[in-house]
């Protein structure tokens, strides 16, 4: 019987160069305007400006009385001529010898140039204001645009808006917010030992994991997945389900399983028939080694392998700058970060390995980490339990405990 195409072992592709390609003339995605409340998470398209300035006026930061300081004297009673509570202005003007009541973000009154703080005043039985406690001049006022003035550019194009941005992104007075549209990702799981969560397996089935955490990781990213279910292994099936992935005007399709070299393993096949223009297949990682990629059209295509842990960080590796891309973030790769080993290492072979290990310390400022005994592919509940991934290059020498490596954290 005919299998998959097969390469020699010598064609693995050093994974740095398969990231370049992947990310080779992605355009970003385009804008759309959202409202303000459903910005959160999303990537901003445009740099923000600040259409006002803030505070536009000059501010008093306490409650008390707005004075000339040049009239302050302890004992000596000011006249209090009248009120400004935030959101009323007193209309007036504070001459020589006069005060204002004043409230925390209410303007200064003309002539006032200084709060005295409420604590710091006494009302003589005449209704006048003795301060007990001289400020220094200027004291508790905040001047018009401390925070930031119109015109100022204060979000940028490319950046994930967070709570903090949205506040800053409502006090310039955004109530819609141009942000990239999610890229849809369609998610299609192959094989006929596959079943959804919740069914019964027959006894030479297993319950279907990877499509389901892809799904999550490009929520997380701000895409839309689209779910395609499980096809069995057959070649006109995954077929049309790609085809209604392009249909769908999905950016990406990502396919899980089916990528190596078995008889059964028909994605790239499949998808051949269809026009699929590949882009590279089979890559010098662990796990991992099987991942394809290629275009069908206007859609890019990923072929993660099965193997729940290589799909997972084959995703980290590919999908997530691929999105980030797609959505203009600058940052397109999770970072490596030093890290200390707690155990040994063996020498690493030709292909990058990804570790799963945990964070059991901290030395001199940096995690020190311990690869969890058991590697294999399969396993999800090692994968769940690892805080990180040891970064092993390829042809690295073995390391003792105590030695610097580096690290990708899970997040
Ligand atoms: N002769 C060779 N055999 C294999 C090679 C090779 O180079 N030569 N590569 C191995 C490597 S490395 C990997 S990784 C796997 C991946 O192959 P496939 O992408 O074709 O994956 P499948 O064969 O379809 O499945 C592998 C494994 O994962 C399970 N699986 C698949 N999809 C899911 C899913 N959605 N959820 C949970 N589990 C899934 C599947 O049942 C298999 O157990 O190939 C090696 N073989
Ligand atoms: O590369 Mo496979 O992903 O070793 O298991």
């Amino acid at each position: 019987m005919a299998g998959a195409p097969t390469s020699p072992k010598s064609e693995l592709l050093a994974i740095a160069d398969a990231q370049a390609r992947l990310l080779d003339g992605v355009a970003p995605v385009e804008a759309e305007t959202v409202a303000l409340a459903e910005a959160n998470r999303r990537v901003l398209a445009e740099d923000l400006v600040a259409t006002r300035t803030q505070p536009p006026f000059a501010a008093s930061a306490m409650d008390g009385y707005a004075v000339r300081h040049a009239d302050l004297a302890l004992d000596v009673a000011l006249r209090l001529v009248g009120e400004a509570p935030a959101g009323r202005a007193f209309a007036g003007t504070v001459d020589a010898g006069e005060c204002v009541r004043i409230f925390t973000g209410a303007p200064l009154p003309a002539g006032a140039d200084t709060v005295l703080i409420q604590e710091d005043a006494a009302v003589a039985a005449d209704g006048g204001i003795r301060p007990t406690e001289i400020p220094a001049p200027g004291r508790n006022v905040r001047a018009a645009g401390l925070d930031f003035a119109a015109g100022d550019r204060l979000l940028r194009a490319g950046q994930r808006l967070d709570y903090r941005a949205l506040a800053l992104a409502a006090a310039m007075n955004h109530a819609t917010i141009p942000v990239r549209r999610r890229p849809r990702v369609a998610i299609l799981a192959t094989g006929d030992e596959l079943v959804e969560p919740g069914a019964t397996p027959r006894p030479d089935q297993i319950v279907a994991s990877n499509a389901h955490a892809i799904a999550a990781l490009v929520e997380d990213l701000g895409g839309t997945p689209l779910p395609l279910g499980i096809a069995p292994d057959r070649a006109d099936v995954i077929a049309a389900r790609a085809v209604a992935a392009v249909e769908a005007r999905a950016d990406v399709l990502v396919t899980l399983g089916g990528a190596s070299v078995g008889d059964h393993d028909l994605v790239q096949r499949a998808l051949a028939g269809e026009g699929l223009q590949l882009g590279f297949w089979k890559i010098a990682m662990r796990p991992g080694k099987p991942l394809m990629s290629g275009r069908l059209g206007p859609t890019r295509v990923l072929g993660l392998p099965g193997n729940p842990v290589s799909s997972l960080v084959t995703a980290i590796l590919f999908l997530k700058p691929l999105l980030r891309a797609l959505l203009a973030e600058p940052t397109l790769f999770d970072p490596e970060r030093e890290a200390i080993l707690a155990g040994d290492l063996k020498p690493n072979d030709r292909r990058q390995d990804y570790l799963r290990a945990r964070i059991v310390d901290w030395r001199d400022g940096l995690p020190v980490v311990e690869p969890l005994a058991l590697q294999d592919s399969s396993m999800l509940s090692s994968f769940a339990a690892a805080d990180c991934l040891i970064v092993r290059p390829p042809n690295a020498p073995a390391l003792a405990a105590g030695a610097g490596c580096r690290i990708v954290l899970l997040g």
